[in-house]
């Protein structure tokens, strides 16, 4: 589905991601994990082509790798960056219209359905997405992502400043949407508990290179304590 393969990253001079590699199936939900500051940001703006890479990016069976941001969104990646970045000026509809706009997707019928998912939005559509509380703009993030049908859905740190019953919350969705969809989910956290409720398979990165992969059942306390506490 997706193959990150020997990808770097560099602000200019010196690799802030160096050399990485590794694939997702529709069935994964990754999480890529590491402490502050050792380059996941920067790994999902090089994969959304916000950033350039060096090393080759496969998805679907072609090579992107020369791909713009915006002709990888309509290939089907969607990404919600750190903070949501949702228009705080735009109702909530407008939010989720933008999300669909450049895709084909029939919107009243695609509205309907991410709604199921997020049902708390349909009680603040007309409201503007900035005066929704933190956990319901990451809900309008990732509603708005998924508006355009995309292949595969990226987040980085979804969890950050909400409160852990809407954590939860938020999980439960991205579970039953991800097993009722098959699109993989590559999530970049710094929330553990999150990461071992959600995933099926982890990267460790440290200074900007995978240390340590595996399947989620792999990431022992020993692993948590070396590379991600603080
Ligand atoms: N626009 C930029 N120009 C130069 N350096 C940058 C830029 N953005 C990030 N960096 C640097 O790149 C490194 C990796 O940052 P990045 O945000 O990818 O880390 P991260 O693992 O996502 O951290 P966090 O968990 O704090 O979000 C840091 O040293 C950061 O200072």
């Amino acid at each position: 589905m997706m193959e990150v393969k020997n990808i770097s990253v560099s602000y200019g001079a010196g690799n802030i991601v160096a050399d990485i590699s590794f694939s997702v199936n529709k069935d994964d939900r990754l999480f890529i994990l590491g402490r502050n500051g050792v380059g996941k940001t920067t790994l999902l703006k090089g994969i959304m082509g916000i950033l350039p890479i060096k090393g080759t990016l496969y998805f679907k069976e072609q090579n992107i790798t020369k791909y713009s941001a915006a002709r990888r969104s309509q290939k089907g990646i969607a990404y919600v960056p750190q903070g949501r970045e949702i228009f705080p000026d735009l109702t909530v509809a407008e939010n989720l219209e933008m999300g669909a706009l450049y895709h084909k997707v029939d919107y009243e019928k695609k509205l309907r359905e991410i709604l199921e998912y997020f049902p708390i939005l349909t009680e603040h559509m007309v409201r503007k997405g900035g005066v929704l509380s933190g956990g319901q703009q990451q809900q309008l993030a990732i509603a708005r992502a998924l508006m355009g049908e995309p292949d595969i859905l990226m987040l980085d740190e979804p969890t950050e400043g909400i409160q852990p019953n809407i954590v939860t919350h938020i999980s439960d969705i991205l579970m039953l949407y991800h097993k009722e969809k098959h699109i993989p989910v590559i999530i970049v956290e710094q929330n553990l508990k999150f990461a071992k409720k959600l995933g099926s398979k982890f990267v460790i990165i440290q200074k900007g290179s995978i240390v340590k992969a595996g399947k989620i059942e792999e990431l022992t306390d020993e692993i948590s304590v070396k590379y991600l506490s603080v």
